[in-house]
């Protein structure tokens, strides 16, 4: 089926009609019998792409499956996602990621990319099957233990030296589980005193992200600093990349806008982890994120059913959902960043870092037709009972959120039409 997007204005920018042939690409011309988009008055963007979704599938289809993951991502405008290894059983072997690669396929939404486990069984010992996973047909090339830290750091540097054979790269969960144990669950501070909750200091974030950088000089290789949340990390990563360490980073929708006050309602919808910081931590991302220091935003989605979430704050899984409010709390934290700029941390840098040649790429002729159109300055209340998760844990239910996704174009295919599933 062939398009035409009518009007819409190109990052912000210039206004033009985009053409989409019956293959799914960007062309010159408008093809005949295509169907038209009234786009008028939206932004077009390249489909977001996210670094990091827990989609639950395969073990706790309870709480989310690849079709429900995927139903929420193209709502929240993207057309890609990596999805997190943390399964049951974990995506530690070839035949895991392509089972994972092909139910991505099935529900046909979203590119489903798996990301594979750097150790067996996330136990944090032996490698997984790093070569064998990037050789099959997920192409798996992004490896994490996320849930996890990798904090033997001879596996760490194992796990570099392997994927750099192959231009892979590993993304951390940056959690020294000496500094900041299993229970930790509230920021360290004040705060975490009166409250009585286990702290979580922002010093076993900085050093393993210090660490993890050095371990990237040392190797020659690609280290990525999943959801960065500390003020002091975002001065490590400064001090890497003035030196062309290989280095990247995500920051997550809810740390650029959430603080670690909203816990004195002991509220378990905002325990996640890392923990939600104070507002200098918070001003410090959004300055990095600005200013390239961190590369991407990446969601975190982390759903999670009613009865692993419904407990007391310190009994409660970690995580929060985010995927289809990503855009729009980007756009509340951060009103000033440019089209250009949501375009670079949302689509095009995070399709480099996971080497998706395919996705974030320019709205020009010869490109797939992965597109997302957004109402700009349509303010939207968020209501947790009307998302396509199949979980509850929206931070976000009540809120006013700046910019609407109005559709979402996947490979030439309208996934998302007029804000609902096409
Ligand atoms: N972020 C979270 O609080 N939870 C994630 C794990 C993780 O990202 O570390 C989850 O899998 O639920
Ligand atoms: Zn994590
Ligand atoms: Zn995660």
């Amino acid at each position: 089926m062939s398009l035409v997007i009518k009007g819409a204005s190109l990052l912000g920018q210039q206004t033009r009609d985009l053409y989409v042939d019956d293959a799914g690409v960007l062309v010159d011309e408008a093809p005949s019998g295509a169907e038209t988009i009234d786009a008028d008055g939206l932004v077009a963007l390249p489909g977001l792409v996210d670094l990091h979704t827990h989609l639950r599938e395969p073990g706790r289809e309870d709480a989310e499956t690849i079709l429900t993951g995927s139903q929420a991502a193209a709502l929240g405008g993207y057309t890609a996602v990596l999805a997190m290894a943390n399964t049951s059983p974990v995506t530690d072997t070839a035949e895991a990621a392509t089972r994972v690669w092909e139910l991505g396929r099935e529900a046909g939404l979203v590119h489903v990319q798996p990301v594979g486990a750097v150790t067996r069984g996330l136990a944090g010992e032996e490698l997984a099957e790093l070569g064998l996973m990037h050789r099959s047909r997920a192409a798996v090339n992004v490896f994490s233990d996320d849930g996890k830290c990798v904090h033997d750091a001879r596996v760490m540097r194992r796990a570099l030296e392997y994927v750099k054979a192959f231009g892979g790269v590993v993304s951390q969960h940056s959690q020294d589980p000496a500094l900041a144990g299993p229970a930790a669950c509230c920021h360290e501070g004040e705060l975490s005193g009166r409250l009585g909750l286990p702290g979580w200091p922002g010093i076993a974030e900085e050093v393993i992200v210090a660490r993890d950088v050095m371990l990237a000089r040392h190797t020659g290789s690609r280290v990525h600093v999943a959801h960065v949340s500390t003020a002091g990390s975002v001065e490590v990563l400064r001090w890497a990349k003035a030196r062309g360490i290989e280095v990247t980073a995500e920051v997550t929708p809810h740390h650029l806008l959430l603080t670690t006050d909203l816990l004195t309602g002991y509220d378990p919808t905002y325990k996640v982890n890392p923990p939600l910081r104070p507002q200098e931590d918070v001003d410090a991302l959004r300055e990095a994120l600005t200013d390239g220091t961190i590369d991407a935003v990446a969601t975190d989605h982390a759903p999670h059913a009613r009865h692993d979430k419904e407990h007391a704050f310190v009994d409660a899984a970690f995580g929060m959902l985010g995927i289809e409010t990503a855009l729009g709390v980007v756009r509340t934290a951060l009103p000033d960043l440019s089209w250009s700029d949501v375009a670079r941390v949302m689509s095009t840098t995070p399709a480099r870092i996971a080497g998706l040649a395919e996705q974030g790429r320019p709205l020009e002729p010869g490109s797939p037709a992965h597109v997302v159109l957004v109402d700009p300055d349509t303010a939207v209340t968020v209501d947790r009972d009307a998302s396509a998760s199949l979980s509850r844990n929206n931070p976000w239910h009540g809120r006013s959120l700046t910019s609407r996704v109005v559709h979402t174009v996947y490979g030439g295919r309208v996934t998302v039409r007029d804000g609902a599933l096409a």
